[in-house]
């Protein structure tokens, strides 16, 4: 046992051996005389005798004023240590509201006044605590001060939010707690927010009274535990709370399962620290329907006005006379703005308070492997035990879904998790996958640094790029299938077990996860597939997924019922009914009570009512969330583990790279690098030329930095070409493309020639030197170059020796061009006004680059027929079409580094 805990023991004992100090003294003082008085009687003695009688007295008189005086200085000093804690009830004040954590040994009631001749002086009157019994007075009103009193002095010294007051007053209807009543909307400290008055409600508050009580005894003590101050004393940062039940007016509304209950509670209730206080309506208890309670109250209870220190002290003090005086009890004023405090403070202390790295206490990093499955801690109950994440076991579920209303906590409980995840696995026990559709940054904290365990960080994801890493991840899980197979292993336990050979668990998080249902079947259908597969058959092959959402409502028709059946951990926040039922289960409302941030309920059993377990959710403090990946990214430096992690951010488009990287690539034909396939590889998409007829590329679409960054990433992809003779640009759109002009200035190693007239192309040469040289011929504004385009000229009969038009020249060339190794590359802003002006020249264009285009338009577009083609709407992607190979490729062209 603590120091601490022995000097906290020995209060009442000091205080009452202070006082018997005094007594001793003074004891000591009356037999020091009375053996002087015995050799020195009377007073007609001789002078030296009576002058050594008077001596020795003086000696007697000195020695008990040093004496006295030490006591008492002793004394008042304890008495000063127990008033700064617990001053009269009339000096309470905010300050001395007990903020720490040390739950006092004896409480103060009234003080006790002492005499010894002349001498006068009072000490507190301590009552050790916690109560060893039950409490009860006779019901009159008069006996309800004390209770009040009782009630003060617990609210203001014990630990704040360490009270919990259940009441019942039936006959009052609540009166009897008068000056409390502002109080009962503290919940913390009155749970029910009122006195209960009907027998039902007692009842129900007595059952659930008795049975935490059974669950102390059986769970928390195990019978290892004598008490509750012992618990408490052993668990000072996690301890349970005092209760006191008060019951005015017994037997009133006590049904006979009450009576039951009651008596339970008289007995074991101040061990587990449920403290019973009635008001008994003596008469009644004669009838003998309450013998059994009458029992109980003489065996298990006091009459709460005898408990009378006094008793003990007057055994101690023979020679000092001891009275009792009573509490004071405070002004209205001092007691409303008393009381107004202790509210805030309980309010404050509701408000949970425990910190993110509290869940891993001094616990090693990445000090387990996840070969049994995966278990990290990611809150507590309101009793303080951890709740534990598990998944992967042989006796734990394997995915999960989470489901909040906005506001709920989502984002905080996945920070919350993978904080927990990457404390205890390292990159070679859990590899993460983040895929987040949430329009912010939420989990671009951990791109930079990139997280060791993180595989993947998308923010912003799109649905189609979802697509591709539940494809990824599928061919994962097949990978892991046929070498499984090869080495005739069931599943990943045994894999583990019987390989040296490095395999993480993975874990999918997709935040949001409805959006990959949300943009129609073409992207819906294979997320659904493969996401089905995923959750089928991942469980053998280490591979889990974590599914967010705020709702489930809206994504039912697409076997989403069928989809949420596989998911057996099910994790709520704070939600409507109707949420709650979904993501739980049938009539599981209970999420819908909770209150989140910081309530949760996680359920391991498919959402089963009765496997529900609420838990409190600790804070994800940016800061200290910063510090821990530092911290984690530092200890995988140290042990090797060089990173992997896939950056994919769907608000930015990827920069160009610089120029090294173009000519480091293969020449052997003409080649244009435009940007990163939407993939989860994210490879570039490399365009070739290809010598065939109409070979030619049209791009088209209404935004300045993709068009500019195409066009400069084709201009530096040419510049490392070798066999092309000579660039043409032309720049038929009457604007500069700043975001190309370095490359159009000749930054590159071989010069542009560049032209804003179609004239001064020169276009008539150009076939006819087809065999002797290959050039790229680049239009910007094909759209807007009004030669280029098909009108009543493209129909007349050519005569003899005139020159051709533009259009005519530019037709020739498109044709005969390919096959020849001479392109066109066209640029056309407005694709309808393109594809009526140019349509003679269309066919020619067999590859196709689209961007920011409607439906409508992107369907003529790449097909050349009318129909509707999805998702070029939006500014952070681009379609290339090859015509004649009839295949259509998404990508994410190349910018300069500006931000979309
Ligand atoms: N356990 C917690 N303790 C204290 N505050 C919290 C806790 N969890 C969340 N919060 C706070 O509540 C607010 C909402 O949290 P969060 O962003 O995680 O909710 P969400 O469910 O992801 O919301 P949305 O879906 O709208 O993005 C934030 O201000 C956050 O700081």
């Amino acid at each position: 046992m603590s120091k601490s805990r022995n000097n906290r023991e020995s209060m009442l004992k000091r205080l009452f051996d202070a006082v018997g100090a005094l007594n001793h003294a003074v004891a000591q003082r009356a037999q020091k005389v009375d053996r002087i008085e015995k050799d020195y009687p009377g007073e007609k003695l001789k002078t030296e005798a009576y002058n050594t009688r008077k001596q020795r007295l003086a000696t007697v008189n000195q020695e008990f004023e040093k004496e006295w005086v030490s006591a008492l200085k002793h004394l008042d000093e304890l008495c000063k240590k127990v008033r700064q804690r617990q001053p009269h009830l009339n000096d309470l004040t905010v300050e001395n509201i007990n903020t720490g954590t040390r739950f006092p040994d004896a409480l103060a009631f009234g003080r006790m006044y002492l005499t010894y001749q002349n001498w006068k002086g009072y000490i507190p009157r301590l009552i050790p605590f916690p109560f060893k019994k039950s409490l009860w007075l006779p019901d009159q009103t008069t006996g309800h001060r004390l209770i009040h009193q009782l009630m003060l002095r617990l609210m203001h010294c014990m630990p704040v939010g360490n009270v919990e007051i259940t009441a019942a007053d039936p006959l009052r209807l609540g009166t009897s707690l008068d000056p409390f009543l502002s109080l009962l909307k503290v919940k913390r400290l009155f749970p029910q927010q009122r006195l209960l008055t009907r027998s039902d409600e007692l009842e129900n508050a007595l059952a659930r009274l008795t049975d935490y009580v059974e669950d102390l005894l059986q769970n928390k003590f195990k019978g290892e535990i004598k008490s509750w101050s012992a618990y408490n004393e052993a668990n000072s940062s996690n301890p349970i709370p005092y209760k006191l039940l008060l019951i005015f007016g017994v037997p009133e509304q006590l049904t006979d399962k009450s009576l039951w209950y009651l008596g339970r509670l008289l007995e074991h209730g101040p061990a587990c620290g449920v403290l019973p206080v009635l008001t008994i309506d003596e008469s009644r208890l004669e009838d003998r329907k309450f013998t059994g309670l009458r029992t109980a109250i003489d065996k298990y209870s006091k009459r709460m006005d005898s408990i009378v220190p006094a008793e003990i002290l007057t055994k101690h003090v023979s020679e000092i006379s001891v009275v009792e005086e009573q509490e004071f009890w405070p002004g209205r004023s001092e007691l409303t703005d008393f009381l107004a405090s202790i509210s805030d403070r309980y309010e404050q202390s509701a408000k949970f308070s425990k910190s993110l790295t509290d869940l891993w206490c001094n616990s090693d990093y990445w000090g387990h492997d996840a070969v049994q499955g995966v278990q990290v801690p990611i809150g507590w109950t309101s009793e303080g035990e951890i709740v534990p994440f598990s998944i992967g076991g042989v006796n734990t579920e394997h995915h999960v879904l989470l489901a909040g209303r906005s506001g709920s906590g989502k984002s905080n409980l996945l920070h919350v998790l993978i904080h927990s995840l990457c404390h205890t696995y390292s990159p070679s026990e859990l590899n993460i996958y983040l895929l987040d559709y949430k329009q912010g940054t939420e989990f671009s904290v951990y791109a930079s640094p990139p997280l060791p365990q993180a595989k993947l960080v998308a923010t912003e994801s799109d649905p189609e790029y979802g697509v591709t890493v539940l494809a990824h991840l599928t061919e994962e899980l097949e990978k892991r299938a046929q070498e499984f197979k090869s080495r005739s292993v069931r599943d990943f336990y045994e894999y583990r077990e019987s390989s040296a050979a490095e395999l993480p668990r993975v874990l999918l998080i997709i935040d949001e996860f409805q959006i990959l249902f949300s943009e129609g079947r073409q992207v819906a259908e294979p997320a659904e597939k493969m996401l089905n597969q995923l959750l089928r058959q991942g469980r053998a092959y280490g591979i889990h997924v974590l599914l967010a959402t705020q709702t489930l409502k809206g994504i039912q028709s697409l076997s989403m019922g069928q989809l949420i059946s596989q998911i057996g951990c099910r994790i709520a926040l704070a939600c409507s009914e109707e949420d709650s039922a979904m993501i739980l289960g049938n009539s599981n409302w209970e999420a819908s009570k909770l209150s989140s941030p910081p309530e949760g309920i996680i359920n391991n059993s498919n959402g089963a009512k009765s496997a529900n377990q609420r838990f409190l959710i600790p804070f994800a403090d940016r800061g200290l969330c910063k510090d821990h990946i530092n911290k984690i990214t530092q200890i995988a430096d140290q042990r090797g583990y060089c990173g992997s992690t896939r950056i994919f951010n769907g608000s930015r488009l990827p920069e160009m790279p610089a120029a090294d990287w173009f000519n480091s690539k293969s020449h052997e034909a003409v080649q244009l690098h435009l940007g990163e396939r939407l993939s989860f590889e994210a490879e570039p998409l490399s365009l070739t030329l290809v010598n065939r007829p109409s070979s030619n590329l049209l791009i088209s679409g209404y935004n300045d930095a993709i068009h500019d960054g195409l066009l400069a990433s084709i201009l530096q992809s040419l510049d490392a070409q070798n066999g092309i003779d000579e660039i043409i640009y032309f720049n038929g759109r009457s604007i500069v493309s700043a975001g190309a002009s370095k490359y159009l200035d000749g930054s590159g190693k071989r010069p542009v020639s560049k032209h804003e007239c179609v004239t001064s192309l020169n276009l008539t040469d150009i076939p006819d030197e087809l065999h002797k040289s290959k050039r790229i011929l680049i239009i910007d504004g094909l759209d807007s170059t009004k030669e280029f385009h098909s009108g009543p000229a493209s129909f007349r009969p050519v005569k003899k020796d005139e020159p051709p038009s533009p259009q005519e020249s530019i037709k020739k060339i498109l044709e005969d061009g390919p096959l020849h190794g001479t392109f066109v590359i066209a640029f056309a802003d407005n694709w309808k006004r393109c594809n009526s002006s140019c349509k003679d020249l269309l066919s020619f264009f067999e590859m196709r680059i689209g961007f920011c285009m409607n439906e409508d338009d992107a369907g003529s577009f790449v097909s050349g027929a009318i129909g509707k083609f999805k998702g070029l709407d939006t500014d952070n992607r681009a379609v290339f079409a090859d015509r004649l190979k009839n295949q259509v490729s998404w990508f994410r062209p190349y910018v300069n580094g500006e931000k979309l």
